[in-house]
């Protein structure tokens, strides 16, 4: 659902929020609106009532895991999880943890990729919550739930900055309760086709 719907409305730091990402028409490849993140980053203020929103949300709900998703959830996750004084658990393309891990792959648009977690790092009955930066397909944040179950732990909810505005059929794919921030934004100025 989006926090616009469940307790924020009219929140004017949702706005600033939305506002804070930039838009880049055409990237990585034509036709992609890119809401590119490392400008809410730079803005101090934005960035911090980002944090602060999903600490509201999850701070005496007794999560011991945050759960972020290689790669921009990790610019999230960790300032989340010290906020409700959680752990912060990295869900990691292939090949980078160097310990024993648990795979899942997932569908991509085009191609596949995978998730990977740290065997232990995550113990049967703990309550997690996944952050990422955005959610689409759903494809990815679908693969961490996995993930995360397959060692036994309870995802009491999904969380992204921006989700797609179909967050009903996002919830459906991924299964859990899906929290989102902004929607995605058009280009900011006229670029060039
Ligand atoms: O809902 P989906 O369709 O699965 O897409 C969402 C995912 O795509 C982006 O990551 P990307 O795969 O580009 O990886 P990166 O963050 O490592 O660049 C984004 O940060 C999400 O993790
Ligand atoms: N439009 C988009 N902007 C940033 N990251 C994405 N991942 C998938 N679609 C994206």
């Amino acid at each position: 659902m989006f926090a616009e719907e469940n307790g924020l409305k009219g929140d004017p730091r949702l706005q600033a929020i939305s506002q804070a990402i930039r838009v880049v028409p055409h990237f990585p490849i034509h036709g992609i609106m890119f809401q590119d993140i490392t400008t809410l980053l730079l803005d101090h203020k934005a960035f911090k009532d980002t944090v602060d929103i999903f600490v509201d949300r999850y701070r005496d709900t007794h999560i011991s895991v945050v759960a972020g998703i290689e790669a921009r959830g990790f610019m999230f996750g960790p300032s989340i999880a010290l906020g409700i004084g959680a752990k912060f658990v990295p869900l990691r393309k292939p090949r980078k943890l160097p310990g024993e891990v648990i795979s899942e792959k997932y569908a991509l648009e085009y191609g596949t990729d995978c998730l990977e977690l740290h065997v232990g790092a995550v113990q049967p009955g703990e309550r997690a919550i996944i952050i990422d930066d955005l959610v689409a397909t759903g494809g990815t944040m679908s693969a961490g739930v996995k993930l995360l179950e397959r060692v036994g732990a309870e995802v009491v909810e999904c969380a992204c900055v921006i989700g797609v505005p179909d967050v009903k059929g996002q919830c459906r794919r991924i299964g859990k309760p899906l929290y989102v921030l902004v929607e995605p934004r058009k280009a900011d100025k006229c670029y060039p086709d």
